[in-house]
């Protein structure tokens, strides 16, 4: 199975490497990013996207502000990395990993006395955190996949895959996992609208592991559901609150649906998406632009008269979801996502 890095550090050319994931499937593309700004853009265009490949991002964004960050005294280097730091975190509001990712970096920061010490630790801290990724997504995978039976269907949406963390995924790494102890694992694939990472993403990494993947249309997981088509949703997280799963818009249908069915509705997440101090009403919902709504391709399908809508996440009540599948264990109802933490954790 596919086991590449989705974006990491390249030394000898001294950039950010990642995988273009707004070109994919047609063209498989690495872009080199040096700059604030180009990382800026890469994160708002979803070229890198995905809640804790974006902690990633936002590691080695940190990463590079010291390296960009102009000559002077030391104090005003400092103020120089938080407010492009700043920047960074302000380019998608939801997906709590890309804060995280920031704060993670910034906090080493404190015991840099030079600018080249603050270069060596940021540098040092964003590979521990894309490593650690990776080895949550594989610890997701174990504990996850002992959760489906032998032979099974799953229902998933929007990318929660290798292209969304470090490689490996949250819930494809379930279903990697599952198929890699030899369990016969098909995968429905939500296409995701609007921008199809469903479709796009999902279906293009499944293939090429040689995992059965179907796509549907959004509005088709309820009559599969029905017809007995589906054994259990497994989806990812941006940000789980004590009360609430915030993910991709759609997921929240697909837990009411999975819920009328019967069917176990499984979230798959690292604890670095867990924020449970923060209730539902607390947290921002990305409102991304019209165009992504209105248009396909090239072609406009909405009216200019017509409004538009697009927020870019929903929250699912917390007791819609049958169990959480984290790096540390598994938390069934009744889900407590604040003392599942400092159980698991030293902080
Ligand atoms: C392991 S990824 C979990 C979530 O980040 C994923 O399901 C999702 O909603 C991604 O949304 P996106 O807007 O593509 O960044």
């Amino acid at each position: 199975m596919d086991t590449s890095p989705t974006l990491w550090w390249d030394s000898g050319k001294d950039c950010l490497c990642y995988i273009e994931q707004t070109l994919l499937p047609g063209e498989y593309r690495i872009i080199e990013c040096r700059s604030i700004d180009r990382l800026a853009t890469a994160i708002r265009r979803l070229e890198i996207r995905g809640a804790p490949a974006l902690g990633v991002a936002g590691a080695y964004g940190v990463a590079i502000a010291t390296l960009t960050a102009p000559e002077g005294p030391f104090s005003g280097f400092t103020e120089r990395v938080k407010q492009d730091a700043e920047r960074i975190r302000s380019t998608r509001p939801t997906a709590i990993n890309l804060g995280w990712g920031i704060d993670r970096v910034l906090a080493s920061l404190e015991e840099a006395r030079s600018r080249e010490d603050a270069q060596s630790i940021a540098f040092r801290e964003a590979g521990a955190i894309a490593r650690e990724d990776t080895a949550c997504c594989h610890a997701i995978g174990r504990n996850g996949g002992a959760l489906l039976p032998d032979r099974c269907t799953v229902l998933t949406h929007c990318n929660a895959g290798a292209l969304a963390c470090s490689s490996w995924g949250t819930a494809l790494g379930v279903i990697r996992s599952a198929a890699e102890a030899g369990k016969d694992v098909k995968v429905i694939a939500c296409e995701t609208r609007p921008l199809l990472q469903g479709a796009r993403l999902t279906a293009w990494e499944l293939a090429r592991d040689g995992i059965d993947v179907t796509v549907i249309t959004d509005s088709m997981a309820a009559h599969f559901m029905r017809s007995g088509a589906i054994d259990a949703v497994v989806v990812g997280a941006d940000r789980i609150t004590h009360d609430a799963v915030f993910n991709k818009i759609g997921t929240y249908m697909h837990a009411v649906c999975a819920r009328h069915h019967r069917i176990p509705f499984y979230v798959a997440a690292p604890l670095s998406t867990f924020d449970p101090e923060k209730s539902e009403h607390n947290v921002e919902i990305e409102e991304r632009g019209r165009d992504e709504v209105t248009t396909m391709g090239t072609r406009v399908y909405i009216p200019d008269g017509a409004k538009v809508k697009n927020p870019a996440f929903d929250a699912t009540p917390m007791d819609l979801v049958t169990a959480i599948i984290t790096e540390t264990g598994v938390l069934r109802q009744p889900i407590n996502t604040r003392s599942h933490l400092s159980r698991t954790t030293s902080h």
